[in-house]
């Protein structure tokens, strides 16, 4: 997979190199470009906003910088690019997302700051390549630049020979609709707080069972809406294993 990531803050991007999402890139699993918004702008201040049309608050960021930007890194390949822009307003980025984007060779991020990206740029890429303005949650942001670095680990992290254990992508949150239970390791007491004894117990169909009560449980507490999702059959088989 290829990934290219354009920002005003391009040093925002840094945590790219490092650790699994570094790894990634010296096995040459993924590659990844940042790239400076600033390198298409041609006037002396290197102006990226201006004033919103209608008034308001805040700048808009030019689409002409924008446009050049993006004919230029999305150039180059035979199909074009999934380009995905961050923004507050965008449809929910979810695990079914990062999953479906893990299947496509190219994905080009477009981070922007102040008050958004005029549209028409957007309106301009959606003529020659699929484009996808997503959130991340329900809060604002600054700028797209961390949006970005999530939805880039949450995608790599499903790229074969990237996690040092597939299974754990397997058994994701989220993956059979419920959140994960609570994980313990050793010491068997910490500050007199035990282990659950069924998790030292060696009985593995007692064990899946009581994760798999934990997980119903703590979904029920903390997320009733995954649950309205899940299937009758699937609540059943759930409940089968109180
Ligand atoms: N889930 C998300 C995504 C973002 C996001 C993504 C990109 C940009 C570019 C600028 N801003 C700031 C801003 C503030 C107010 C209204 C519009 N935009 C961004 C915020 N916030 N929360």
């Amino acid at each position: 997979m290829r990934i290219d990531v354009i920002t005003i803050f391009p040093d925002y991007m840094a945590p790219l190199r490092e650790a699994l999402l570094g790894k990634a890139i010296e096995r040459e699993r993924i590659s990844v470009g940042v790239h400076d918004l600033r390198g298409w702008t041609h006037d002396v201040h290197r102006a990226v906003d201006d004033s919103p049309y209608g008034g308001g608050p805040g700048m808009v960021m030019k689409p002409q910088v924008w446009g050049e930007a993006l004919d230029e890194v999305c150039a180059g390949s035979d199909s074009p690019p999934r380009l995905v822009v961050p923004t507050p307003a965008g449809s929910p980025f979810t695990q079914q997302t990062a999953v479906r984007w893990s299947e496509e060779p190219w994905l080009v991020f477009a981070c922007g700051r102040y008050e958004g990206i005029d549209q028409r740029v957007m309106d301009d890429a959606a003529r020659r390549m699929p484009v996808e303005e997503v959130s991340i949650g329900d809060y604002v942001l600054v700028g797209g630049e961390v949006a970005a670095l999530t939805m880039i680990e949450s995608v790599v992290r499903l790229l074969p020979g990237v996690l040092g254990n597939p299974a754990s992508a397997e058994q994701d949150s989220f993956s059979d609709g419920l959140l994960e239970g609570p994980c313990y390791t050793r010491p068997e007491a910490w500050r007199d707080l035990p282990v659950p004894d069924v998790l030292r117990s060696g009985n593995h169909a007692a064990i899946d069972r009581w994760r798999r009560y934990q997980a119903l449980e703590r979904t029920w507490q903390r997320r009733p809406d995954l649950l309205e999702a899940l299937s009758d059959d699937e609540l059943d088989r759930a409940d089968r294993a109180r």
